[in-house]
């Protein structure tokens, strides 16, 4: 039997390297529209997260499957916890998986209708998030919040659909306890 050394690609240090992973950096710049309130004392340049991605595949089947790594920063906008974007997949049959990694902080999921609730993630916590439901990470704790994921690239990102309709809560940390506020629509 030939067996292959699949040395490209590897985790060091924490972090997914190697030739095929594709790494995407979100600055505040970028996040600004994320937070309920611009917060002026943090530069444009201040990392809020980063995607590493790595595949071997096209997208063209939904079998393709995609392994990323999401780092976010321990940053708060205005008492507001660092979150990510947040998506539904365009390619609603499409689910996928997150391991917590390092760190601490919650997986919020909403519904078609809105229904937002969330799940706590830890090291080691393993999430399945159905392919209907838009998701969102946060870090709620003060150090580096890091989350593997596995999905198919033929999911997509669907980010109006957020935009249109809002998660239902925001996260605040005020004097180190977290609060959920609730948004009206
Ligand atoms: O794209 P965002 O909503 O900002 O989330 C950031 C990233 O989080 C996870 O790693 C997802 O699996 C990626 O598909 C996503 O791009």
């Amino acid at each position: 039997m030939r067996v292959v050394n699949r040395k490209e690609n590897y985790i060091i240090d924490d972090i997914l390297k190697g030739e095929l992973v594709e790494t995407s950096i979100k600055y505040y710049a970028e996040a600004k529209e994320f937070y309920m309130n611009e917060d002026k004392s943090l530069k444009d340049d201040t990392k809020m997260y980063d995607v590493y991605q790595y595949t071997l595949e096209d997208g063209s089947e939904v079998g393709h499957l995609c392994w990323g790594l999401t780092v976010m920063y321990p940053v708060l906008i205005n008492g507001e916890c660092n979150m990510t974007r947040g998506h539904f997949h365009l390619n609603e049959t499409c689910g996928e998986f997150y391991y917590g990694a390092q760190g601490n902080g919650l997986l919020m999921l909403m519904d078609a209708h809105g229904k937002t609730w969330a799940e706590e993630v830890f090291p080691g916590s393993v999430h399945y998030i159905k392919g209907a439901l838009a998701h969102r990470l946060i870090n709620t704790g003060d150090k580096i919040f890091k989350v593997v994921a596995c999905w198919p690239i033929a999911a997509g990102h669907d980010y109006e659909r957020v935009e249109k309709q809002p998660f239902g809560y925001r996260v605040f940390k005020y004097n180190n306890k977290l609060e959920h506020k609730e948004i009206r629509r």
